[in-house]
Parts: structure tokens; C-alpha cells; sequence
């Protein structure tokens, strides 16, 4: 009996011990980490237009700090220049606007199967969370316009893919704050969890990938979407992986999913606290397109208004607040030398909220962007989408989508907060209302 207590009591000790060496190696790891000489995380404005100017365009990417369980070598997180240098290349003309004009049916049928779920849900009582509602749409709209795939996640609270993109999301937000995740056997469950997730939306994609290919094999018609930009690069390198491929799939769904989420939440925030700017909107919507069903590319081109809303909202609450960029040379910012191979925020979301690029910046004022005064407002002052060579792919996909969907929003619904909800921000990877914009939706009566 003595001797079963003794080892027990050995098993015990021995695991304590490599427990405690465990949490010991861990802290000098991060101790480590703190004073590594050359990359480093830190986080500043840039002190002048110049600071900023010269960074972006010269500066290099972020990708080896951000995870690369969901994107891999994808357009965001891919750190070789020459790989990247191309595939931008091959990719850059499905995102013009001459081609996603060619589109505007996809942005119209996602946008009226959102307008029926909306339909639902505007009964004047129930409290609708507007940032998940617009979460949901935006992963129909890419998958839609990218893919042509009809995923329909906004008509089921509970779709698998919508699930699985949500625990994708977390667990990559968690992974990026938390550098020794994977070592914490504690978490080690929760991210198999995650890993299951990514697993599932990239076996999702490899089938629907499979099934445009084997389309194409058959000489069968198939639309001119992303998705066939995407295979050019497959007919560009043979010797591409299809992981690769798989890679630049998820980074579509990643990138574009929860920034245009928030941009449209922020923009029914911003409307509701700007009832002056919300009467000139509608004014405006109902003399251009009036019930217009389909919303045309030229239709938006007219709505100069909603044009000027779109970017004050993008100024005081862009969805990306601080993108990050490595130092490629040394660079001397108000006084500081930044060695080179130094990771450095660009802090966008403050930039644009300075007293010293705007006047009154706190005030919603979409005037800042009529024809007239935008001729004033400094480039490198304003850059929500970022500048330079990795200036974000899709802003005129989310522009279209923005627009189309706030327009036929506008026609048909009015939107009241519900009170005493949370009205600060909800910062992650990206920058979203906090209180998920609640709202009491009405048809619109007049
Ligand atoms: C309001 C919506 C959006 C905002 C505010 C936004 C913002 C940004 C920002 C700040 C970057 C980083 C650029 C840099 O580091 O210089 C970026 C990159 C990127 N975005 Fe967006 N984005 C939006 C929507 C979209 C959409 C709808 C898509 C695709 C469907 C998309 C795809 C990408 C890609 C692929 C990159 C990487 C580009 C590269 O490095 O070559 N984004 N975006």
C-alpha cells in the first residue's frame, strides 16, 4: 500500500515539477521575446504627413506576425514580395470596378434575399442586432460574387459555415493576443475546435473549387466571377499547391466578411444619430432611384450623398483601425529612430480623429467629403483602406455592396436604436460597434 502512495505520490511530484519548469520556460520565453533586436511590435501616429506618406509606400508587409492558420500564403498574409508581386497581379483586374460593374445582379439577388430577412424581422418590436444581421449578408455576398455560391447563411441563425467562419474568427483573434496559445495543453480542446472549423470551410471551399473545375474540363459555360481569376493563377504556375489555392479562397471570406459587416452597422449608427443627414439620404435616394428594385452601378454613381456618408463613417469608424507594416530601412519619426524589421501600427483610427487633419473631428459630418471640400482633405490623412502597392483589393467590392445594400435598405425600413445600449467600440482584429447596433426595424410608410 506504502508503495503504491510513493509513487503516486512521485507520479505527483514529478508532474508538478515539469509544470512549474513548463510555466518558467514560458516566462523567459516572453522575456525573450520583449527584447528581441530586431522585430518588435510597437505602436505609434506617425508625427507628420511626410512619416506617413514615406512608410506606406515603402515600407514592407505584416504577414509573419499574423497567424496563418486561416490564410496561409493568401493575398493578406503572404511575406514573399516576388509571389506576391504576381498573384496581386493576376488578381487586381477582378476587382476593378469595369468588371464588378459586370456584377450587379450578384450584389442585387444577395441584397434582396437580405431585404426579405429584414422583412421578418421589422415588426416594429423585436430587437435586431444589426451588426450580425450584416455579418451574415457579407458572407453570402462574397460567396456570391466571388465563388458564385449560393450560401444563403442569412436565412438560418445556425448555418455551419457561418458557424464555423465565427470560430475561425475567435480563435484567430485569441492566437494573435496570445503568442503561447498553442503551448497551454488547458487550451489545447478548444483549439482543436478552432482547427476543426478551418478544416471544415477549407474542405467546403476545396468542393466548390473541384466542382468549377471540373466545369471547365467539361467546356461547360462558367461565369466570369473571382473565383475564375483566382484559377488563372493555378493556369500561371502549374506547380501551384492546391492548398495555395484553398489559401486565397479563405482570405476573401476573412478580409472582406467582418470590415464590411462594420462598416454598414456603423453607417445605420451614424444615420440614427444624424437624423439632419438621414432625411438629406433619403431625400436623395427617393428622387434618384425612388423603389427602384435593381440598383444599377450607374444608379450609385448618382447617389453622391450616400457617396459622402460612406466615407465620414469610414473616417470616424473605419473597420480596420490600425494596419500594420514592417520597417524596411531605418526611419526617423518625430525625434525616434526606427530600426529596420521593426512591425509598426499605423494608427488610421486616430490619425483621422486628429484636430490637427480636422476640424471638429469628433462631429459625423459627411460635408467633409462634398466635391468640393474632399479636394482639401490630405491623402495621408485619410486612408481606410490603406495607400500603396498593399492598398486593400477589394474597396470597390465593399463600396458596391455598402451602397447597394444601404440604398434598398433605405427604401424600404426605418431604424431606431433601442436605448441604453453600449455605444462604444468593439475592437478585434477589426473595429465594430459594441453594442452590435440593436435597433426596432419599420417598414418605411411613406
Ligand atoms: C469596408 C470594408 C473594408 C475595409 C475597411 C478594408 C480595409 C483593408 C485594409 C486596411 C487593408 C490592409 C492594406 C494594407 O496593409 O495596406 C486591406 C487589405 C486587403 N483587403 Fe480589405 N477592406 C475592406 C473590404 C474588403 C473586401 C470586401 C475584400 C474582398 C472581397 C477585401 C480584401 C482584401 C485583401 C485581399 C487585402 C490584402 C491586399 C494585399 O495585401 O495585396 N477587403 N483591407
Amino acid at each position: 500500500m506504502n508503495t503504491i502512495i510513493s509513487i503516486v505520490l512521485g507520479i505527483i511530484a514529478i508532474l508538478v515539477i515539469v509544470f512549474v519548469g513548463f510555466l518558467i520556460w514560458i516566462s523567459l520565453e516572453r522575456r525573450k521575446l520583449n527584447h528581441l533586436p530586431g522585430p518588435k511590435l510597437s505602436s505609434f501616429i506617425f508625427g507628420t504627413i511626410e512619416g506617413i506618406k514615406d512608410f506606406i509606400e515603402n515600407g514592407g508587409s505584416f504577414a509573419e506576425y499574423v497567424t496563418e492558420m486561416f490564410m496561409g500564403e493568401g493575398l493578406v498574409t503572404i511575406n514573399d514580395k516576388k509571389k506576391w508581386t504576381w498573384k496581386r497581379a493576376i488578381l487586381n483586374p477582378a476587382f476593378q470596378k469595369s468588371h464588378l460593374r459586370k456584377l450587379e445582379d450578384d450584389f442585387n439577388e444577395v441584397s434582396d434575399s437580405f431585404m426579405d430577412r429584414l422583412e421578418k424581422l421589422a415588426d416594429g418590436k423585436r430587437v435586431v442586432k444589426m451588426l450580425d444581421e450584416f455579418n451574415h449578408m457579407a458572407l453570402d455576398m462574397i460567396a456570391k460574387v466571388v465563388y458564385a455560391v449560393d450560401l444563403k447563411s442569412v436565412d438560418s441563425d445556425d448555418n455551419p459555415f457561418t458557424r464555423a467562419i465565427n470560430k475561425s474568427f475567435e480563435g484567430f483573434q485569441k492566437n494573435a493576443e496570445d503568442k503561447f496559445l498553442k503551448l497551454k495543453p488547458w487550451k489545447w480542446a478548444y483549439i482543436k475546435t478552432v482547427t476543426d472549423s478551418i478544416q471544415f470551410l477549407r474542405n467546403y471551399t476545396r468542393e466548390q473549387m473541384a466542382k468549377r473545375m471540373e466545369a471547365i474540363a467539361k467546356g461547360d459555360h462558367v461565369q466570369e466571377d473571382i473565383l475564375s481569376f483566382i484559377l488563372k493563377l493555378k493556369e500561371s504556375d502549374p506547380e501551384l499547391s492546391e492548398e495555395e489555392l484553398l489559401d486565397e479562397f479563405m482570405t476573401f471570406f476573412v478580409a472582406g466578411q467582418e470590415t464590411t459587416g462594420n462598416l454598414m452597422a456603423f453607417m445605420v449608427m451614424d444615420l440614427a444619430q444624424n437624423p439632419t443627414v438621414l432625411s438629406r439620404l433619403l431625400r436623395e435616394i427617393d428622387q434618384v432611384v425612388g423603389k427602384k428594385a435593381v440598383i444599377s452601378y450607374d444608379d450609385l454613381n448618382k447617389l453622391t450623398y450616400l457617396d459622402m456618408v460612406v466615407k465620414e463613417t469610414l473616417r470616424l469608424h473605419p473597420p480596420v483601425g490600425q494596419p500594420s507594416r514592417v520597417t524596411t530601412k531605418p526611419m526617423e519619426v518625430a525625434g525616434y529612430t526606427i530600426p529596420a524589421g521593426t512591425m509598426v501600427g499605423v494608427a488610421l483610427f486616430s490619425i483621422a480623429r486628429s484636430e490637427e487633419f480636422f476640424d471638429d473631428p469628433l462631429t459625423y459630418n459627411p460635408e467633409r467629403f462634398s466635391p468640393d471640400a474632399e479636394k482639401k482633405v490630405d491623402t495621408y490623412t485619410y486612408f481606410p483602406f490603406t495607400l500603396g502597392p498593399r492598398t486593400c483589393i477589394g474597396r470597390h467590392f465593399a463600396d458596391i455592396e455598402a451602397k447597394t445594400v444601404m440604398t434598398k435598405i433605405l427604401q424600404r425600413y426605418t431604424f431606431e436604436l433601442v436605448k441604453d445600449q453600449p455605444m462604444g467600440l468593439l475592437e478585434t482584429i477589426t473595429i465594430g460597434p459594441k453594442g452590435r447596433v440593436q435597433c426596432i426595424l419599420r417598414i418605411r410608410e411613406d
